[in-house]
């Protein structure tokens, strides 16, 4: 059992609001296409919001700690991501992948502390009858904030956790998280020791960029695999490229 999460600053232009980036996402789409030919594992995609979702939710400065309780602000931000996830499906289906959509906003929640609660039945039973659930990033309702985000990076590890994942993977714009001197670091067993190099994402990123993506992998029992679209297709036969957070 396979999560993996497109960043969405791989599969849109993050620096140009509501721009997909056609030609990652249909690179993106042909690897898991061929992954799913012959005997697949299971797999769960996640996909970011890049310049869907994260434009919309600073503009209404919605994070995943500052909620809102205009249900119009709720909806421009989960609209963007519902048309992103359109994107993401139609490209899938065109190639035969069985993908459908689950979106967050109608489903999970957090509570007074801000802890997700996803449910994963219905994703569980997806998996069992031959789909592919697609998620992503999305606005959740937030006891005591209204409404607030909630990152790609914070459903893959919730699906990790509860559907007990194998492999995790995260595909984004690096080949991997990188160090002071740009170089590929190979594996990340605690935060501290790469707290200096980690930063935000370059572009309007209201979730935390690689420095919220390394702490929230290093919660998992599983290890978790960032790496770049180069190296999608290898991830998915198996192999660890880039960086192994564990
Ligand atoms: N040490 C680092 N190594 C690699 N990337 C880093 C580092 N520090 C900061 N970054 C930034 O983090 C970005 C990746 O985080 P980001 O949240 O943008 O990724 P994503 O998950 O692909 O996109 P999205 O959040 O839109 O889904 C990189 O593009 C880079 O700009
Ligand atoms: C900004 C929204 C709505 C989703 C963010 O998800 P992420 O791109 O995975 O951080």
């Amino acid at each position: 059992m396979i999560v993996l999460k497109l960043g969405g600053s791989v599969i849109t232009e993050k620096n140009r609001a509501e721009t997909l980036d056609g030609d990652a996402l249909e690179r993106a789409a042909d690897a898991i296409a061929a992954a799913r030919a012959g005997d697949a594992a299971d797999l769960v995609v996640v996909h970011g919001g890049g310049s869907f979702g994260h434009h919309n939710a600073s503009e209404h400065g919605v994070t995943t700690t500052e909620g809102t309780r205009d249900a119009n602000a709720a909806l421009d931000i989960h609209g963007a991501m519902t048309t992103l996830n359109r994107f993401v499906l139609g490209r899938l289906l065109e190639r035969d992948v069985q993908a459908v959509p689950v979106h967050p906003f109608s489903t999970a929640h957090r509570d007074g502390d801000g802890t997700l609660d996803l449910p994963t039945g219905q994703v569980e039973t997806m998996l069992a009858e031959g789909f592919v659930p697609v998620l992503h990033g999305d606005v959740i309702a937030h006891a005591g904030a209204g409404a607030t985000v909630v990152s790609g990076d914070e459903l893959v590890a919730a699906l990790a956790r509860a559907l007990e994942a194998d492999r995790i993977g995260l595909c984004s714009t690096v080949p991997g998280v990188l160090d002071d001197e740009d170089a590929v670091i190979d594996r990340i067993d605690d935060f501290e020791t790469v707290a200096d190099v980690l930063g935000a994402s370059e572009a309007t990123d209201v979730t935390g960029g690689m420095a919220g993506k390394v702490q929230t992998l290093l919660d998992l029992e599983a290890a978790a695999s960032v790496f770049d679209l180069a190296s999608l297709a290898s991830f998915l036969d198996g192999e660890n490229p880039g960086t192994t957070i564990d």
